[in-house]
């Protein structure tokens, strides 16, 4: 019998002594390593918050007080003492345990999605309605990492939090001094030279970059400085190590007891128990795949990633246009930039989680006659529509946004998958897209996009490995043909959905259906020559990985009724909604987008219109 069988709910750990507790974090500490080893998932963040979540569950009577997590990605302790400790097995598979809090598994968990910097909203909305209720005495306690607070939006909930001193929120920092790399920015400066003065600072993160550089070096701030939330009017206690509980306690307690909001600053160490994790100096493991528990390593390298090909394109690129400068939004490593950034330091900007920031400082940079390329994944792509539109787009500037971890992703769960950004760029004015479909036409799009002046550009591919090079037959009017007949069936292949489109060709073939593949490459907007090659053929099918509504498809279906041309087309795309966790086969198999579904709709579309 281990103490953590005995834990099934929080009320589980107050019986504890607090060398009982101790025990049970080196048990819980080994129990993620296990699990996480074998289902992939956030390793380091968890490690890193285990006393800390032992702690508030002992402090806080969840589910009366509420627990909210900002991002989510470090709630597996959350979800182990609050009673899933035997699902974690099914950690992010299909039908099995999310990897973020999720109110169908528990009346413990509240934000379900993953996006950074929101948590201190949500608890001024549940502080307010509290008091609005007269239910003062339910606390709401917000646990924020300091690389969530270099978010815009959290500072938004701090100035709408500080503006009510009477109306109680308890606001926990949990400072490891990362995102995935260090966090960057003077917030970072400030909380680093707290945990310094404090001498809380024991590991080598504590440092912070230079402001803007993506490997700068350590910038120690020699000033004493005023804490900067007691100046915004907020109670402020700490730093108190993270990893102490009864320092833990003692503080929770007070904020608990407090009657105005306050502010628990706790140093903790991301990847603490775990010597592959604590070693790993790009994000101490932040989050892995499969791998081995004895090393921290994946059994086997995994292939080219699309995110590494575009990294080693903007090294190739940026010797030969010393206009180029790359952005990101705190993860230089996950989009491929950490060549680029250990090559051109000056010319990499990492404004930590501020995907805003990100797209209206390439703004500035293109008005300062540079060419910026901000790297975004497609669902954080979402925060900045507005400064794509109004900051890039109104300026007819030259920017390119590279949107990675476009279409489905899997197993990160709803809020992860890139399904928005064709449609929610369609109707931006003078923005093109490029949907390459493997590595040369990658190439070739992100050269074509940076030499695009006078209009932004995207570049959008998917999470994971590049296929195989997908060769041409043709090209014609800028659109490339994989495969052809002459009266059949068109498919029209979205980027990386290439591969299926032409094994959905082969399987129409056995069927004696003839098809013609094409990849249009950029497809906003649209080539002009699909409206000739649809005029060829019997009915058309598109296939794209993103949402069947105001993607390519439809815009399509629009060019060519604006063309007076009528056609029988198919739009094979991901319905509205917002699938499950899963593997991205599975997600793309359940949205008719593998390979049988979609020769499936080819034939039928063939036999409509015979
Ligand atoms: C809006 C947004 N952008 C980017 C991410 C990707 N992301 C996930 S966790 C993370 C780092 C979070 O750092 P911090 O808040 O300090 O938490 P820690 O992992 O250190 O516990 C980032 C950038 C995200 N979840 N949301
Ligand atoms: C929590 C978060 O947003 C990131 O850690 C994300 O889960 C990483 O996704 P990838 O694994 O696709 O890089
Ligand atoms: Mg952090």
């Amino acid at each position: 019998m281990t103490l953590l069988d005995d834990v099934d709910e929080p009320s589980d750990l107050r019986r504890l002594s607090h060398a009982q507790l101790a025990a049970l974090a080196g048990e819980i500490r080994a129990f993620l390593v296990r699990h996480v080893a074998k289902t992939g998932g956030h390793l380091g963040p968890n490690l890193g918050v285990v006393e800390l979540t032992l702690a508030l569950h002992r402090t806080f009577d969840s589910p009366r007080d509420a627990l909210l997590w900002d991002v989510g990605h470090q709630a597996y302790v959350h979800k182990i003492v609050t009673g899933r400790a035997r699902r974690f097995a099914e950690l992010r598979r299909r039908g099995g345990l999310s990897g973020y809090p999720s109110r169908a598994e528990s009346p413990h968990d509240h934000i379900e999605h993953s996006h950074a910097s929101a948590a201190l909203s949500y608890a001024d909305g549940m502080a307010k309605a509290r008091e609005l209720s007269g239910d003062k005495d339910r606390r709401v306690v917000a646990v924020v990492g300091d690389g969530a607070l270099t978010g815009g939006l959290a500072w938004e909930a701090l100035n709408s939090i500080a503006a009510a001193p009477r109306r109680p929120v308890v606001i926990v920092v949990n400072d490891n001094g990362r995102s995935y790399a260090p966090t960057v920015g003077g917030l970072a400066r400030h909380l680093a030279t707290l945990r310094t003065r404090s001498g809380h600072e024991r590991h080598p993160d504590g440092g912070e970059q230079a402001p803007g550089s993506a490997t700068g070096q350590t910038v120690p701030d020699a000033r004493a400085p005023r804490v900067l939330f007691e100046d915004l009017g907020l109670t402020y206690l700490g730093p108190v190590d993270g990893h102490d509980i009864p320092a833990l306690e003692e503080a929770l307690e007070r904020a608990k007891a407090s009657e105005a909001p306050v502010v628990v600053h706790c140093v903790t160490r991301k990847g603490l128990g775990y010597r592959p994790a604590e070693e790993d100096d790009e994000d101490h493991l932040h989050g892995v795949g499969v791998i081995d528990p004895l090393t921290g390593r994946p059994p086997r390298p995994g292939g080219l990633s699309w995110s590494a090909a575009f990294g080693d394109e903007m090294v190739s690129l940026a010797a030969e246009r010393r206009d180029l400068v790359a952005i990101t939004a705190a993860m230089p490593g996950s989009v491929g930039l950490t060549r680029f950034a250990a090559a051109y330091p000056a010319r990499c900007f990492d404004v930590g989680i501020a995907e805003q920031h990100a797209v209206a400082s390439a703004a500035g940079l293109a008005m300062a006659g540079l060419h910026p390329v901000v790297a975004l994944y497609g669902t954080f792509l979402n925060r900045a529509l507005d400064q794509v539109l109004m900051d890039l787009a109104l300026h007819r500037l030259g920017a390119t946004l590279v949107v990675d971890r476009a279409g489905v992703t899997g197993d990160d769960g709803p809020s992860h998958n890139g399904l928005w950004d064709l449609a929610l760029l369609q109707p931006v004015p003078g923005l093109r897209i490029a949907a390459p479909r493997d590595l040369p036409t990658l190439r070739e799009e992100l050269r074509e996009a940076i030499a695009v002046t006078g209009a932004p550009t995207a570049v959008r591919f998917p999470r994971g490995a590049v296929g195989a090079d997908i060769p041409a037959l043709r090209r014609t009017g800028g659109v490339d043909v994989l495969r052809e007949s002459h009266d059949g069936v068109l498919v029209v292949a979205v980027g990386a959905m290439a591969q299926a489109a032409l094994d959905a060709s082969r399987r129409c073939a056995r069927h004696g259906v003839e098809t013609t593949v094409v990849d249009p490459r950029w497809v906003k907007p649209l080539p002009a020559e699909l409206i000739r090659l649809v005029t060829r053929h019997r009915a058309v099918v598109t296939v794209e990985d993103g949402l069947r509504a105001g993607g390519v498809g439809t815009a399509l279906i629009q060019s060519l009724h604006d063309a007076g041309v009528r056609a029988h087309v198919q739009v094979l795309g991901v319905a509205d909604g917002f699938p499950g966790q899963g593997t991205r086969a599975e997600i793309l198999a359940e949205a008719g987008l593998a390979a049988e579904s979609v020769a499936e709709a080819v034939i039928a579309a063939a036999e409509t219109t015979l």
